[in-house]
């Protein structure tokens, strides 16, 4: 069964939608992209409360995260990472480089990192034809993850993959198993747990610090590198974990105009990001000729890391 549904509709309630018992069937966007009713695991997409082996190993992983990313911790990252000395190397060695990672805080995928680059690629490409820096921008979104590699730190999980929120304020409520909060340093510090924290009204993303982790890392690497991407695809890399946002409409009195345009296609690309999640192999070879012309069009041949 095929159900066409506009974006709105699919806004409110596609993810709601409960998986059937063999019974194939998938929601079409307003692009054509199927949306399947559920991953690859037959649960729900992004269902953190679902009972499994997998599930436990990702609520171990948010309670670690949840306790640890702090206003001096972020810092700290972003005083190491800036520096970018770790490696030299183009985009495509990082696609490759990526393939050794494993990430265990995602429910719905235990596929290589490479092969989700290029699903969310893919998909994207073909209901936006014309966009080709979406493209390229969906196929380096996660590249941060390199920093769960050896040579840049070996960062442990809770430091690099999983949902971003803001510190310097209060954390919300929507932000998956916020339970584990009551664990942070921050969230007893008065400076630090009001509405706006640290924050002001309105005072725009760009003055926000994120938890760490592979969006704000890509992002730095993309910004210094000198990266002609548009300012959109900035915001998406930087920001597509940050799900208290794009999903739940969390934290945004921080927004300021320029976010709440970019806010709008990362709402576009975030479901290509989730539901292209699958075990349906793309083949490298067919499609790499095509993004490499795309790194070459927005990228330095080599980038420091
Ligand atoms: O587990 C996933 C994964 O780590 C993704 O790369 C990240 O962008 C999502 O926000 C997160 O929920
Ligand atoms: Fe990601
Ligand atoms: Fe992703």
């Amino acid at each position: 069964m095929t159900i066409i549904v506009d974006q709105n509709q699919f806004e409110n309630g596609a993810e709601e939608q409960k998986p059937r018992n063999g019974e194939e069937s998938e929601l079409v966007l307003d692009g054509g992209f199927c949306i399947p009713h559920a991953n690859s695991f037959g649960h729900n997409f992004r269902d953190y409360e679902v009972e499994s082996e997998r599930q436990k190993g990702v609520e171990n992983f948010y309670r670690t995260n949840h306790n640890n990313q702090t206003v001096d911790f972020v810092k700290r990252m972003r005083e190491e990472y800036e520096k970018l000395d770790k490696v030299e190397m183009s985009i495509w060695e990082c696609c490759e480089l990526l393939n050794q990672v494993v990430d265990e805080s995602d429910p719905d995928l235990d596929e290589p990192q490479i092969e989700h680059l290029l699903q969310t690629a893919e998909a994207i490409r073909k209901d936006y034809p014309d966009q080709d820096w979406l493209h390229l921008t969906a196929l380096i979104h996660d590249l941060g993850k390199v920093l769960l590699h050896p040579s840049f730190g070996e960062l442990p999980q809770w430091a690099v993959v999983g949902d971003t929120f803001p510190v310097g304020c209060a954390f919300d409520k929507s932000v998956v198993h916020n339970k584990y909060f009551v664990e942070n340093p921050d969230y007893n510090n008065s400076i630090y747990n009001t509405e706006y924290g640290i924050y002001s009204e309105h005072c725009g993303l760009d003055n926000v610090m994120m938890s760490w982790g592979h969006d704000d890392y890509m992002y730095l690497v993309a910004k210094e590198n000198g990266t002609s991407l548009p300012s959109a695809g900035l915001f998406i890399i930087r920001y597509h974990s940050f799900y208290a946002l794009h999903r739940s409409e969390a934290y945004k009195h921080l927004m300021n105009e320029e976010d709440v345009d970019n806010l709008k296609w990362l709402q576009i690309f975030n479901k290509y990001d989730l539901y292209s999640k699958s075990n349906v192999r793309v083949n490298v070879g067919n499609v790499k000729p095509y993004y490499q012309s795309l790194i070459e069009k927005y990228f330095p041949a080599k980038l420091r890391w």
